[in-house]
């Protein structure tokens, strides 16, 4: 006997339980139709589909003491997103005769309860690398397993597989990008055409008494309205993905000649690259049907640049750093991470919170600050700037600090890709030339002389002759007085002199290298105190450089 019922949100729960052949889609990333093999195998043979998305108070749960409204781990940009994307799901769910139906809690047990109530045959869900995810993942397919349940979870969010990268390069993730495409070759789906529509799907079963509601609005989940002035420009759900996909295609040349770090990053009303990275990161875009796009594009082209700089390129690196965190324990801390070097950052809250909140008095990095909490998205070159900024450029504070800032308010902030990248720009990993550091003031200079990214972002220094736009501090007071703004009072002075504190920096790192290469890496709780005490011991440096930087600027 088939049957389906109608659900409403309110709608008072039937107890029957579906009698025919049953699937439970899970969407967590992979928030899409187009290649979504999970989505697929669940509609394979089914009589019903269940298609399920779980809000985790984990990351949704509004925190009041935040320093911008969001959740503890996510801003309200994110979780916006999100939440359109969602909406978006459900809508191309309903064309084709099904539904999302959302349900509320710690998705493990969520789910378990849905499977013994549901009379589920097929739990189907994309694979996640995530250690966050491996857990629930485990659980819950134990107790799948347990109950007789077929568990289908192909990994469709990467390019390539993560584990079957470490097993052909012997146990370990390849350490370096051309490592990586050595072993990687070409993905094995690359000349089979993917799935990117389907044209039906089965009905949703009844629910028996789970609380099911549709997609709530922010406001239901508990945000109030944040009275910013400026949002994100960017609108989350696969409609949006391959729209802007299609926009970003449809200029052939300048995909052919795309080439990284080439790109303004104060392009901010055009920007410099193709800005998929929060479709990706939620799975509303396929990566590889992104990927099969290029190589079409690339075909019919003359000449085009290649990896690492290519936009396919870019695409790789995102699968190198999967492959990375997937195979390295630890790799979201410094802590008994092997690949990182261990260094004796300090923990200046003072200095974190004038970073975070874009009060360092460098107006290249705190426009960049700015667009980070008003956009959630940046340019990567700017994120390499204000990543060094912190880190081993002039604050010297933790990566794990910055990370976790990048990790709350970027739309497209992706545990590996978010990681891997500040172990990069902090020179803890994979990158070591610490002696190459970013000016806060001369690198955005050389892209916008005029400022123009900067006087968006930071409308106090709107009206700064663009002499003095990107070193406020030096512009005579009645200039100040004129741009009404004046530094020290409108806007702040600089936290820290760059020239002296990258000096400082570099010498910080000289040392804590030289150490970790005597160790061979393996520093102890001991060792690190002994780095630390050290680096306190040349005190006598932080307090010139502090004298120097009150003499200069009052
Ligand atoms: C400190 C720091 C933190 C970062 N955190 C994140 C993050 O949390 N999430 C994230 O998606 N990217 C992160 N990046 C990488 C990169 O800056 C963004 O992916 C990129 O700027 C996104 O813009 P786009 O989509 O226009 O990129 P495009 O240049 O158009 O590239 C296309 C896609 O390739 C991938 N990609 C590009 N650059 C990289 C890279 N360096 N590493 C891995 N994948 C890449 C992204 O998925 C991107 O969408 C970080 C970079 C730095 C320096």
């Amino acid at each position: 006997m088939r049957f389906s019922l109608c659900l409403t949100s309110n709608q008072v729960p039937s107890p029957l339980m579906a009698l025919g052949s049953c699937s439970l889609m899970w969407f967590r990333k992979g928030l899409r139709i187009h290649d979504n093999p999970a989505l697929e195998y669940a509609a394979k043979s089914s009589d019903f589909v269940y298609p399920v998305f779980v809000i985790d108070p984990h990351y949704m749960k509004p925190d009041p003491n935040a320093f911008s409204p969001g959740s503890s781990l996510a801003g309200l940009n994110r979780i916006r997103f999100l939440i359109e994307s969602l909406v978006d799901l459900d809508s191309n769910l309903k064309k084709l005769g099904s539904r999302l139906l959302v349900l509320k809690g710690e998705p493990g047990e969520i789910l378990i309860r849905c499977l013994e109530q549901w009379n589920v045959k097929k739990l189907c869900f994309e694979y996640d690398t995530e250690p966050y995810y491996q857990a629930i993942d485990v659980r819950v397919k134990d107790y799948a397993c347990s109950a007789g349940i077929e568990v289908f979870s192909p990994v469709s969010h990467t390019l390539f597989n993560p584990a079957d990268i470490i097993q052909k390069n012997g146990g370990k993730p390849p350490l370096s990008y051309q490592s990586f495409l050595k072993v990687a070759g070409q993905p094995s789906w690359a000349s089979s055409p993917l799935s990117t529509s389907l044209s039906s799907l089965p009905p949703v079963g009844a629910y028996g008494n789970c609380e099911i509601s549709e997609v709530p609005s922010v406001k239901e989940l508990g945000y109030e309205d944040n009275g910013q002035d400026e949002l994100t420009p960017f609108r989350g759900g696969e409609s949006e993905a391959l729209k802007r996909l299609r926009d970003s295609l449809s200029d052939g040349e300048w995909v052919a000649n795309f080439e990284k770090p080439k790109g303004d990053p104060s392009a901010f009303l055009k920007p410099a690259t193709t800005v998929l990275s929060p479709y990706l990161k939620f799975g509303c875009l396929s990566s590889r049907y992104f990927y099969q796009c290029l190589q079409d594009l690339y075909k019919n082209v003359k000449k085009h640049t290649s990896p690492p700089v290519s936009l396919a390129g870019q695409l790789l690196w995102r699968d190198f750093f999967y492959t990375m965190a997937f195979g390295t324990p630890n790799f979201d801390q410094m802590k008994g991470n092997r690949i990182c070097k261990q260094i004796p950052w300090n923990s200046n809250e003072e200095l974190l919170a004038a970073w975070r909140e874009a009060r360092t008095g460098y107006p290249w990095i705190d426009a960049i600050m700015v667009q980070l909490q008003k956009w959630g998205w940046m340019h990567h070159l700017a994120r390499h700037c204000v990543a060094c900024f912190l880190t081993r450029g002039d604050l010297f504070v933790h990566w794990e600090k910055g990370r976790d800032v990048f990790g709350r308010l970027l739309i497209d902030s992706d545990w590996a890709i978010n990681n891997g990248n500040w172990l990069w720009l902090s020179c803890s990993s994979f990158f070591y030339q610490y002696n190459r550091i970013y000016s806060p003031i001369s690198f955005g200079k050389k892209y916008d002389p005029n400022g123009k990214f900067v006087r968006h972002f930071l409308p106090i220094l709107k009206d700064m002759p663009k002499e003095y736009i990107y070193e406020p501090w030096t512009a005579p007071l009645n200039i100040q007085a004129k741009a009404k703004c004046i530094v020290g009072k409108d806007y702040p002075r600089p936290v820290v002199l760059h020239d002296s504190a990258s000096k400082e920096c570099k010498r910080r790192l000289a040392e804590a290298y030289a150490l970790n290469k005597e160790l061979n890496g393996l520093v102890s709780e001991e060792d690190l105190h002994s780095l630390r005490r050290k680096l306190e011991e040349d005190q006598n440096h932080d307090i010139k450089a502090k004298r120097q930087r009150q003499k200069l600027i009052g």
